[in-house]
């Protein structure tokens, strides 16, 4: 096994790949490789039996040329300050994207929620949301989900919020409940914009989806809710996995039953009629399409080597490393980048936002439909500069598109001081 690539590294390769095609000056693609501030905290909590529990805690905003920071706070024990500069980095860059008006943030707590009861979580999310509180705000930086966390999470948040600013304001945070000011469809967005990317490049690509095969590493709420709606489209799911390993079977799993089943059983080994395989094995499948939907460096470059999939739809942030994707392009495997396919997550955390600050709530249906409009142009615009430029492959396109626009927001407003 090679050593771990360090996620913000990768971020930072990712944008010198694609400056090298851009007339940018040299310091300010330095100023896009960096955040400009990140909050380090260490919550004391007390635990049920009375102890006081320590957990180290970040929230990085990288870049606010375009707008208020934007991004998830993930609860994970393998959090790391570089991992949250990364992932903050990449909500720059998605944002740019999709062309929604906000820059990138990212948080995250070092924990394992499995380990910790519902009214622990309550009040480290409350600790968290109280160190946060001077940083945030409708207008300065926007929280939302992520890994392992939820409506429940962004709900304690928003309430601690407006408890301390002694106000209401929804729009301090995204992803809450319908009923505290959520949004309709949000929790399947991010499933939904990895679904239609994969039809777009399927389409571009001119493959058919219907009867393609595919495979999901990680079935949270990005993997199932991407694996259901790929079904939905006539494609085959035959493995999916999360993190006690993967279930196989060639003739198809159920994406919705199997969900319902690892909600029963809490994982999906062990699901009807399948074969277990580990991560691995699911990343190395002869399938026609693979969706890493899980943690970042999923497939590092000696795994790419053995990738046979022909095409790549990254639902998590960072699941290939810059060595995985060198791997990659070079045999022609098609990667549809993370900041296109799983941007659905923040555009409906976008129309959430406006929702709020409008006090007027949108049906499903215009939600889906606006979503789909923003998500097909962005990948015609990622398509025009990759045949344009002829990059070598679909992430550079996307920070070429991402980048022109940051830049293009920061000249027009000139440096200060
Ligand atoms: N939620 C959102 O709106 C967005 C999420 N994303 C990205 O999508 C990815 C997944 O996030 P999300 O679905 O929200 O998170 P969830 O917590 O809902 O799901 C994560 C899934 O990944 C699985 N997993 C964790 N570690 C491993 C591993 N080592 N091998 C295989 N599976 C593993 C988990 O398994 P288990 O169930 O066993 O814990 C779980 O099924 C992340 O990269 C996140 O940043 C991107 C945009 C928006
Ligand atoms: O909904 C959001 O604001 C951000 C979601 C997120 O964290 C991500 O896209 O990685």
């Amino acid at each position: 096994m090679s050593q771990e690539a360090n996620p913000f590294e990768s971020l930072q390769e990712q944008i010198d790949d694609a400056a090298a095609y851009l007339d940018v000056r040299g310091d300010v693609i330095e100023r896009l490789k960096n955040p400009e501030r990140v909050l380090e905290t260490n919550l004391s909590v007390e635990m049920d039996d009375g102890d006081i529990g320590v957990f180290r805690a970040y929230r990085s905003q990288f870049n606010g040329d375009r707008g208020p920071y934007k991004g998830g706070i993930r609860y994970h024990p393998g959090v790391t300050r570089d991992e949250v500069k990364a992932l903050s980095g990449w909500m720059v860059y998605k944002c740019a994207v999709v062309d929604i008006p906000y820059g990138g943030g990212k948080g995250g707590i070092v924990i394992d929620p499995s380990d910790y009861s519902e009214t622990e979580l309550e009040r480290v999310s409350r600790a968290f949301a109280k160190e946060l509180r001077p940083l945030i705000g409708e207008d300065r930086d926007i929280p939302a989900p992520d890994v392992n966390t939820g409506q429940r999470e962004m709900n304690w948040i928003k309430d601690t919020y407006e408890t301390l600013e002694n106000t209401t304001a929804p729009g301090v945070i995204t992803g809450k409940a319908l009923s505290n000011g959520g949004s309709e469809g949000r929790v399947e967005a991010t499933g939904r914009s990895t679904m239609l990317t994969a039809r777009e490049a399927f389409d571009y690509l001119d493959r058919d989806i219907e009867g393609a095969t595919v495979a999901v590493q990680g079935y949270g709420n990005a993997g199932s809710v991407a694996a259901k709606l790929i079904e939905d489209l006539g494609a085959t799911v035959v493995a999916v996995s999360d993190s006690s390993g993967a279930v196989y079977n060639p003739d198809g799993i159920d994406a919705r039953d199997v969900k319902q089943f690892k909600n029963e059983t809490g994982s999906v080994s062990g699901y009807r009629d399948t074969e277990a395989l580990t991560n691995d094995e699911l990343l190395t499948l002869d399938v026609d399409l693979l969706v890493p939907a899980a943690l970042e460096n999923a497939i590092d470059g000696e795994l790419a080597r053995e990738v046979q999939a022909d095409m790549i739809v990254e639902a998590a942030n960072g699941p290939l490393t810059p060595e995985a994707d060198e791997v990659l392009t070079g045999r022609d495997v098609h990667v549809l980048p993370d900041i296109l396919a799983n941007a659905g997550g923040v555009t409906v955390s976008y129309f959430e936002w406006v929702q709020n600050r409008q006090r007027f709530y949108w049906t499903e249906e215009r939600v889906n439909d606006e979503l789909e409009r923003i998500i097909v142009d962005a990948f015609d615009n990622l398509v025009e500069a990759y045949e344009t430029h002829d990059l070598p492959n679909f992430r550079t396109a996307a920070y070429v598109v991402a980048i022109r626009r940051v830049v293009d927001a920061y000249d027009s407003s000139g440096n200060w001081p």
